[in-house]
């Protein structure tokens, strides 16, 4: 299926344009078949090279544009190619074909690549605000608010974040990263791991970042979070656009779709 070449409205800025992109992963393994244990046994056991090389073609002529101030909440079932599209619009990936623009530097949630799981809370703190671009000078003024933030069990921020839950890593994560603005703020299920209390001080922290920052995606599964938090919607199905609109006309046609 061909997908609609981009238009940008004139009337507003544009902060990312996605125009027919596509996104190839190439991975070793025997395709087509099923597998079974004997013939992956066989393949040890004669001592068979790799198999071939095959591509997963997981984003397939994606275009759309995201202007200042847009929160895009992407849905759509495993697999849809909403986390591959993600890092795309991060830079991280090569496309195959068409080409991501985006006005400013795009974060992915900012800083989790650079978090230490053997270092403490507050280590990490000042690794991940560094990490950002802020000057030890920033950082030590936006120390507190990130402690107060995350809010984690009183004493944990002393501790290595190996000993953190992944709900306690995700709100340190998420404290950090929202303690600077940010061009282009790019969530991946950030929010799923929190509880209800910090999903609420999320979702107010993300319309702060909608105000300042340029634009604002998020991925998760939780589609009342969707719904609460964005103003548009792009639901991806097989690595297309299947749908991309006002978030409760796109989400009440995805769980209609869903749930035959
Ligand atoms: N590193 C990778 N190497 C090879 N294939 C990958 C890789 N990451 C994702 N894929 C494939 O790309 C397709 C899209 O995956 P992606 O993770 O983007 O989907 P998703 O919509 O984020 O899924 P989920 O809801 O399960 O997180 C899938 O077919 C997946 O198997």
């Amino acid at each position: 299926m061909e997908q609609p070449a981009v238009v940008i409205d004139p009337t507003r800025e544009p902060i990312v344009v996605v125009d027919g992109l596509h996104i190839v992963y190439r991975v070793y393994g025997a395709g087509g078949e099923k597998g079974s244990a004997a013939t992956a046994l066989m393949r040890v056991v004669r001592r068979q090279n790799r198999p071939q090389m095959n591509e997963i073609h997981a984003v397939r002529g994606v275009s759309f544009v995201a202007y200042r101030g847009d929160a895009i909440g992407l849905i759509g079932t495993n697999g849809s190619g909403k986390s591959t599209l993600l890092k795309a619009i991060a830079g991280l990936l090569p496309p195959a074909g068409g080409g991501v623009y985006t006005d400013g530097q795009p974060s992915l949630l900012g800083v989790s690549a650079a978090l230490m799981r053997d270092l403490s809370g507050e280590r990490n703190i000042v690794l991940g605000c560094l990490a950002m671009g802020l000057t030890p000078q920033q950082t030590r003024e936006k120390y507190d608010e990130i402690v107060e933030f995350a809010d984690l069990k009183p004493g944990f921020i002393q501790y290595p974040m190996s000993t953190y839950s992944s709900g306690m890593g995700a709100r340190l994560r998420f404290a950090i990263a929202a303690a600077r603005t940010h061009d282009v703020l790019l969530i991946d299920e950030a929010l799923a791991t929190g509880d209800a209390k910090f999903k609420r001080r999320s979702k107010a922290k993300i319309e702060e970042l909608r105000r300042d920052a340029g634009a604002v995606f998020l991925v998760a599964h939780n589609l009342d979070v969707i719904e609460e938090t964005c103003n548009r919607v792009i639901w991806l199905d097989d690595g297309q656009i299947r749908m991309d609109g006002d978030p409760a006309e796109v989400i009440a046609a995805y769980t209609e779709a869903t749930s035959k």
